[in-house]
């Protein structure tokens, strides 16, 4: 080989190397509200370029995502949270609105660019009033390195966004929730795959004690269920997220083993199930071998658990390619656990462990925070509250606001880290009065916090609900789960070996979830319960840390409240 030849080689395998290591993916997504049949009846929804649930981003662990966001809205601002993806060194790309950035307004353009750098199972969404309600949501799937492999082998994959769907718009919906009284907002009428679902028939009405009519779709349609097509003898690999705004979701596949792998963009220990709990804002992998009978075809469903469902399953086919997809399931589709059997769901998650090899929490934490949830009401209003705080946001991001130092932006007394120990969580609160705040949980960079999420009986009558905690610019360790209150002597039973890593857990009713992370990444970040009417409803609490060391954040990222001023002042507009 001569010389020349060895450098032509030598600059393109750097090049080869530099574009694999450094790629940037470039999207351009314009939001807007577009009229689809989402459940076979026409909607109003809000969708991406044309497309609803929105485009699937997808991309390599390095990979820098610049999305070029285009609010083409009549009348209101958005953002867009990429859920999962930790935003280190970006944090005012984690696309929340009053936290991280102001709204883009309509007409206006804002870039997100972020780098990927973990692979997994993500998605993104709204993070604007109820926008996430109103459709406004997508899958983010990040690959390992080309040339990387799985530890787990699989032949091929699907992925499934799961959403519930409401016949009121998300505007109606705040509304409600915001009036005196509140009006709820029920539960969703329709449970969509990928967007997908079937309000006034049934693709299973045959099989099941239904007043539906059985669906005469022919698969073209909209609202035709996406069929998992399958040869016999194979693994696949299924993604599922849940960007659902109420409904905690089971799903099942008829006659066949789910093999859970992943968890929020984390591997798990594998462990095998017949079906799988998924709460908003969670993600899995499954691996599923289609091993059964390839004469038949088989159903895929979900359903609602946790609440009293009065929403009909979702449903889709396996089906094995040896047969046409149109031949019917033998038997009826899989029979969702009880709502309220909860040990069902409890036996689920702690079988979730965090795959051998998985860093584990530090052994000690520098600062224990304990958050009492409970329902309240304000001056008529019902809200959700946190130590008896509920969350509204304030005008001026806070991003921008503890960069710059600015006073009377939000409350600068942080609130409270724990709660009076005499609080009786099986009972509704004797002093249901609470108080609305926007104060932070300031943490040092680098401090080990524990987070103790403790459930409690609702604002009237008997009863607790779930609620998915999820947290922005961090995973945690989940360092274990338990009944009634938190004890001292629980810290005994952490779970300090095989803690998995996630960004969302669940509290269950009357229980309580411990937590721990190490707030190492220079931002404000969110940590909220992902009902989207309970956050509307204040349940959420902000965390910042290191915000001194947050380099340049984007003037567009600030363009609003007293930091917008701040630049009009300083003559930057
Ligand atoms: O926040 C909520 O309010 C209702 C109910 O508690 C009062 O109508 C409900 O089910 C919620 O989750």
């Amino acid at each position: 080989m001569s010389l020349n030849t060895l450098f032509v080689c030598c600059i393109w395998l750097y090049l080869f190397h530099y574009s694999v290591e450094a790629r940037v993916r470039h999207y351009n997504f314009d939001v807007e509200y577009m009229i689809k049949k989402p459940d076979c009846l026409e909607h109003v929804v809000m969708g991406i370029n044309g497309q609803f649930p929105g485009p699937t981003i997808r991309a390599e662990v390095g990979d820098t995502l610049d999305i070029a966001l285009t609010n083409k809205l009549h009348t209101e601002g958005t953002v867009i949270h990429w859920h999962g993806i930790r935003q280190v060194g970006t944090p005012w790309a984690d696309g929340t609105a009053a936290i991280s950035q102001c709204a883009i307004n309509p007409g206006e353009t804002f870039h997100y660019r972020f780098i990927v750098d973990r692979p997994g199972t993500y998605f993104y969404h709204g993070h604007y009033g109820m926008q996430r309600a109103s459709g406004l949501y997508g899958s983010l799937i990040v690959d390992l390195p080309k040339g990387q492999n799985e530890s787990f082998h699989y032949d091929g994959e699907f992925n499934l966004l799961l959403s519930d769907f409401y016949h009121t718009n998300s505007h109606e919906q705040e509304v409600g929730l915001s009036s005196k009284p509140m009006r709820w907002i029920g539960e969703p009428q329709t449970l969509l795959i990928n967007g997908r679902g079937q309000f006034n028939c049934s693709v299973a009405a045959k099989f099941i004690n239904t007043t539906l009519p059985q669906c005469k779709l022919k698969g073209g349609e909209e609202c035709a269920p996406q069929i998992l097509h399958v040869e016999p003898n194979k693994t696949y690999r299924i993604r599922i997220a849940s960007t659902t705004s109420l409904a905690s979701l089971n799903l099942a596949i008829s006659n066949h083993k789910l093999i859970v792998v992943e968890a929020d963009g984390n591997y798990v220990q594998p462990f095998s199930v017949d079906d799988l709990d998924i709460y908003s804002g969670e993600s899995y992998s499954v691996l599923i071998n289609t091993d059964q009978n390839p004469k038949k075809n088989y159903w895929l469903s979900i359903g609602v658990r946790g609440r009293k469902p009065n929403t009909p399953q979702g449903l889709t086919i396996l089906n094995y390619k040896t047969i046409s997809a149109s031949v019917f399931p033998s038997s009826p589709p899989p029979i969702t656990p009880l709502w309220n059997d909860l040990n069902h769901s409890k036996t689920f998650t702690k079988k979730i462990i965090a795959k051998m090899g998985t860093p584990q929490p530090p052994e000690t934490s520098n600062r224990r925070i304990l958050l009492l949830n409970t329902q309240n009401s304000f001056n008529g209003f019902t809200k959700w509250s946190i130590n008896n705080v509920s969350l509204t946001l304030p005008t001026t991001p806070y991003l921008g606001s503890i960069k710059f130092k600015l006073n009377n932006t939000f409350d600068k007394n942080p609130p409270p880290e724990t709660f009076p120990s005499d609080y009786d969580i099986f009972n509704p609160p004797v002093n249901p009065n609470t108080n609305i705040g926007n104060g932070v949980y300031m943490f040092q960079l680098g401090e080990v916090i524990d987070v103790i999420l403790q459930n409690a009986n609702q604002l009237s009558g008997n009863g607790s609900e779930i609620h998915p905690w999820h947290l922005h610019g961090h995973d945690f360790w989940v360092l274990g789960y338990g009944d009634g209150k938190f004890n001292e002597g629980d810290e005994k039973k952490f779970n300090l070996t095989h803690a998995p890593l996630r960004n969302t857990a669940v509290i269950f009713p009357y229980g309580w979830t411990a937590l721990r992370f190490r707030a190492d990444n220079p931002g404000v970040w969110a940590f909220h319960c992902h009902i989207e009417p309970h956050l509307h409803m204040g349940m959420g609490v902000i965390f910042a840390e290191g915000v001194d060391k947050v380099k340049k954040i984007p003037d567009q990222a600030l363009a609003c409240g007293i930091t917008g001023k701040m630049f009009f002042n300083q003559g930057h507009y």
